[in-house]
This record gives structure tokens, sequence and C-alpha cells, in this order.
């Protein structure tokens, strides 16, 4: 039986050190190597363009998360009893040079998915997601990206930098990391750059909902179309936070005014129980600009809802 969190109702869910929904430290296990999920926070926000901030998202979100409990009424499932669940702590990721960051980042997530160990990376800006793509990559092949976000991160470079949270996609689909078949964007909207992101988007591999068509589409819609996207690959799953509303995500860097409710994304995020699911990220929660862990809480229900939909890979422990 898998070690589970705190038990609230032995110990206030506001005592203790703070783990990601009270799970046991990954240095608490026994067999460190014991366990099918991990989750992993990256404090780097040195790839942003404009409000910084992002290196606290992982001690607030996992701060915000101690008000989740072990069963999910939505899916039937509880996720810590499925598979073992840690929390293996911070990847100490370099602010003062990207590409030594990238390095620490690739090396620390291909060690701790070894054998088929599955990650939620809790950031960090988006420019964490280029290395875990990497880390992917070798484990599973090309892969699909179903990206949460009201921007593309398509773009070439910023101030003649390539490593950014605006370029991660692009980066990744030229790196040949990317599915081309099988990506997605949902949450797409603001003003762009130009009239030719969103053609070069598709041409990197990404179909898109924008965020305008939840309207029309509905929830169930928009679930419809990402199903049928996504088919059978492999799916890495990234999220930024400003994919919600600024009125359900204040706390972030770059926001966008017309976004999703966090109702519409954990909808949708539950729907993924049909898909093959092998890690995901929640990134560019800035808790500087968050008000009564609004963002915060947010991003745990996301994470929980990830973890509920994350299978164990039969291949650990096999
Ligand atoms: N929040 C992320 N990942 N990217 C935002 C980039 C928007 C911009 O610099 O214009
Ligand atoms: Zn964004
Ligand atoms: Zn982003």
């Amino acid at each position: 039986m898998p070690v589970g969190p705190t038990d609230a109702s032995k110990t206030p869910r506001y005592a203790g050190l703070t783990t990601f929904a009270r799970l046991p430290r990954r240095e608490d296990m026994e067999d460190v190597e014991d366990y099918d999920v991990a989750v992993v926070g990256v404090p780097f926000d040195s790839g942003v363009s404009y409000r910084p901030g992002a290196r606290f998202g992982p001690s607030h979100i996992r701060e915000s998360s101690r008000l989740l409990r072990p069963w999910n009424p939505e899916l039937d499932v509880a996720p810590f009893d499925l598979q073992q669940v840690v929390d293996a702590g911070d990847i100490a990721a370099n602010p003062f040079d990207i590409e030594d960051a990238i390095g620490q980042i690739e090396r620390d997530a291909a060690e701790l998915t070894a054998g088929g160990r599955r990650l939620l990376t809790l950031g960090g800006d988006h420019t964490i997601t280029l290395p875990l793509l990497r880390v992917m990559h070798a484990a599973y092949g090309p892969i699909a990206v179903l990206h949460f976000d009201a921007h593309l991160d398509t773009w070439d470079t910023y101030f003649g930098a390539p490593h950014t949270h605006g370029t991660t996609f692009r980066r990744a689909s030229e790196e040949g990391l990317l599915d081309r078949d099988h990506c997605l964007h949902i949450g797409i909207r603001g003003p762009l750059y130009d009239a030719r992101d969103l053609p070069e988007s598709a041409d990197l591999g990404f179909a898109t909902i924008h965020a305008a068509q939840f309207d029309e589409l509905g929830t169930r819609g928009v679930i419809e179309a990402m199903l049928a996207r996504l088919g059978d690959a492999p799916v890495y799953v990234s999220i930024d936070i400003d994919v919600l509303d600024p009125g359900h995500a204040p706390g972030t860097g770059t926001p966008e005014a017309g976004g999703l409710t966090s109702r519409e994304l954990l909808a949708i995020l539950r729907a993924l129980e049909a898909t093959n699911v092998v890690s995901a990220d929640i990134v560019e929660v800035a808790p500087a600009y968050d008000h009564a862990q609004i963002t915060g809480i947010a991003a745990s229900h996301v994470g929980y809802e990830l973890l509920s939909v994350m299978k164990p890979n039969a291949a650990v422990n096999a």
C-alpha cells in the first residue's frame, strides 16, 4: 500500500513541513527509488519577458495544497492510493545562467524519471519545459504536447536569446521532440506580435483551440476535439497557469484577459483519464501577484487532477 498524505484527522493540515498535498518526502522513503510519481519543484524564473517571481511558484503551490483530500469524487479515484506519489523537493537551477539551468533540469529530471517513473513538475517559468521535453523524448520518442496557455510560446528569440519562456515550443519542435500530428494549444488569446505567429505555430506542429472558441464549443466540445487530436500518443501536459482568466489566477507574470475558468480547466483535465499522460508540469505561478492564494489553490487542484489521471507505469518496479 502506498504511503499517502499525512492524515488530516490526526495532524492539523497547517502543521508540519510543506510538501505537495502533504505527501511524504522522497527522502523519507526507506527505498528512495520506490515511487511511481515524483512531484518536483523548479524554482527558476530567469527566462521571463515581463513580471518576474515564478521562482517562488513551487513553495506557493505546496503551501496552497494543504487542503487537498485523498478521494477524488469526480473521477472515483484515490490518486495517492493508486500509486506511490512523493515530493522530491526542488531542482537547484542556476538563476544566473539559463543554459546551465536547462542542463541541470534535464539531468535531474532524467534521474527522477528513470525506469518509467512519472513527474509532476511545479515551475518556475515556461523555460523549464524544454529540458523536461528532452527527457520525455529520450524515454518515449516524439511526444504529444498538450499545452494550456494564453500564449503560444512558439516565438523565435527575445533580445536574441533562444531559451526563454516564450520560445520553448519552437525550440522543442526544432529539436524534433514533438509528435507534430498530436500537439495542441488550448486557451490561446490576446494580442500577438505578428499575423504570422499563428500559422508558424501550426507549422511547428500545434493545432489550436482558442479561448474565444469556448463559448461556441462548450467544455464538452473542447474535450472531444482535444481527445481526437491526442489519440493514443504518449501525452505530456504543460499547464501555464495564465491559461486561466486573471480573475481565477491573478498570480502570474504575463496575465491576459478573457481566459478559462478553473472549473473549465479542471473538467478538461479529468477527461485526460482516457489518454496516456506520461508526465506534466504547472508553470508561471508568481505568488507576489496572488491574493488569498487564489492562484496557488487553482494550481494545487490542477496538480491533483493531473495526479488523478496519471496511471501507474507497469514498467516501474517490474
Ligand atoms: N507566460 C509565458 N510562458 N509566455 C509569455 C510570453 C509573452 C510575451 O513575452 O509576449
Ligand atoms: Zn502564458
Ligand atoms: Zn507559457
